[in-house]
């Protein structure tokens, strides 16, 4: 049995917190120390989050150095721009996994682009999947969690282009469930406005989750590629569901994808390219750090079109953050994570 490793989480509150914590409580050498919020402050965690009851008797403190000190690990789940100035008040041998975008983007002018202000510099990517990926994380100090919708199409890709299956130009659409954009109110994210509805939004390559997907994938290729994004969003709670697609290179066909995927995911333990006939659902993936992929060719439009499935919360925030936890600790990558989903 390892030592036990003590962990805070800021952003209790909220959704990606909330998952943290339920993750958490699931792993067998972490206790769960400061649970830290901002408006609610003062009120029981049970308040926000009715289903985490071993942690029914907690109360919200405020977010500040102090009341994260003492940890081994400091989860930041806080919104964009409140992280940087935090975490750099923390200790540098404690472990900080953001789950937010402060240090996500190694280019400044993206940055400035798409968040504006200041860069804050970049951290280890917390997408261990990616070509060299995890070596990064392994002792890492500092992780910038990925975005959720990053998360769901650089998987997909990846394995394409690094291998040059495709030219360096892709599209990718992807229907987010409305648990992605926090549990803070929202007129857009009212019941009467999401549910029997979908619809698209920060579309023409204005959403800030573009330049972290092209980030990623030109890593993966070795060069540029060229990344037009839609977001939407659908009358679901969790999920994401990606379609991704590029222009097939001259001779490449289906059987010949299936092999650069099955080997480039063959030893992830997160990641599933399904059999085939069989199309990723987001349901499958309720609770669980995975991420479910398929893939076609398109014969008339000379595509490769790849889906995938992710829950937004888990394999999209917070267990990617505890699989770069273990990571950084030298656990084992898979402890405390489910693979296991909820159905129906
Ligand atoms: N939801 C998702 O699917 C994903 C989220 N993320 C990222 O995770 C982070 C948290 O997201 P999410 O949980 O959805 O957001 P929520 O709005 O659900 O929660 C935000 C949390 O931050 C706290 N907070 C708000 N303002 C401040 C402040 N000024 N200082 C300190 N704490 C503050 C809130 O506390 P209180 O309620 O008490 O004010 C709450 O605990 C974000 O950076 C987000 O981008 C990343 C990937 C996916
Ligand atoms: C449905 C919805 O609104 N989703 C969020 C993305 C959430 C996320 O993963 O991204 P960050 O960590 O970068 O906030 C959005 O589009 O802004």
């Amino acid at each position: 049995m390892s030592a036990e490793v003590r962990v805070a989480v800021a952003g209790a509150s909220g959704y990606a917190g909330g998952e943290l914590l339920r993750l958490l409580l699931g792993h067998p050498t972490v206790s769960i120390g400061a649970v830290t919020a901002h408006s609610s402050a003062g009120e029981p965690l049970a308040a926000h989050q009715p289903h985490l009851l071993p942690l029914a008797d907690r109360v919200l403190v405020e977010t500040s150095a102090e009341t994260l000190a003492g940890h081994d690990v400091v989860f930041l789940a806080l919104p964009h721009g409140q992280s940087h100035a935090l975490a750099a008040q923390l200790p540098d041998d404690v472990v900080v996994v953001d789950c937010g975008a402060d240090h996500r983007l190694t280019d400044a002018l993206a940055w400035d682009r798409f968040y504006g202000g200041q860069h804050p510099g970049s951290w280890p990517y917390g997408l261990p999947e990616l070509p060299g990926g995890r070596d990064a994380l392994r002792g890492a100090r500092r992780v910038a969690v990925p975005g959720c919708y990053p998360t769901g199409a650089s998987l997909a890709l990846a394995p394409a282009v690094a291998a040059d299956l495709v030219e360096p130009s892709v599209v990718v659409v992807a229907a987010s469930g409305t648990s992605g954009a926090g549990r803070a109110p929202k007129p857009h994210l009212l019941a009467a406005q999401v549910l029997g509805s979908a619809s698209a939004y920060g579309v023409g390559g204005v959403h800030r989750h573009t330049p972290e997907i092209a980030q990623n994938l030109s890593a993966a290729a070795g060069t540029a590629v060229s990344v037009s994004f839609t977001p939407l969003l659908v009358p679901m709670s969790r999920g994401i569901l990606t379609t991704a697609s590029a222009p097939l290179r001259a001779g490449v066909d289906l059987a010949a994808a299936r092999t650069v995927y099955e080997k480039a995911y063959a030893d992830e333990p997160f990641v599933r390219v399904l059999p085939e006939g069989q199309w990723p659902e987001t349901s499958s993936t309720v609770g669980a750090n995975t991420a479910l992929l398929q893939l076609a060719v398109d014969e008339v439009a000379g595509r490769l079109v790849v889906v995938s499935a992710i829950d937004n919360l888990t394999k999209g925030t917070a267990g990617a953050a505890v699989q770069c936890m273990n990571l950084a600790l030298g656990l084992p990558e898979t402890t405390g994570l489910p693979v296991v989903g909820v159905a129906p």
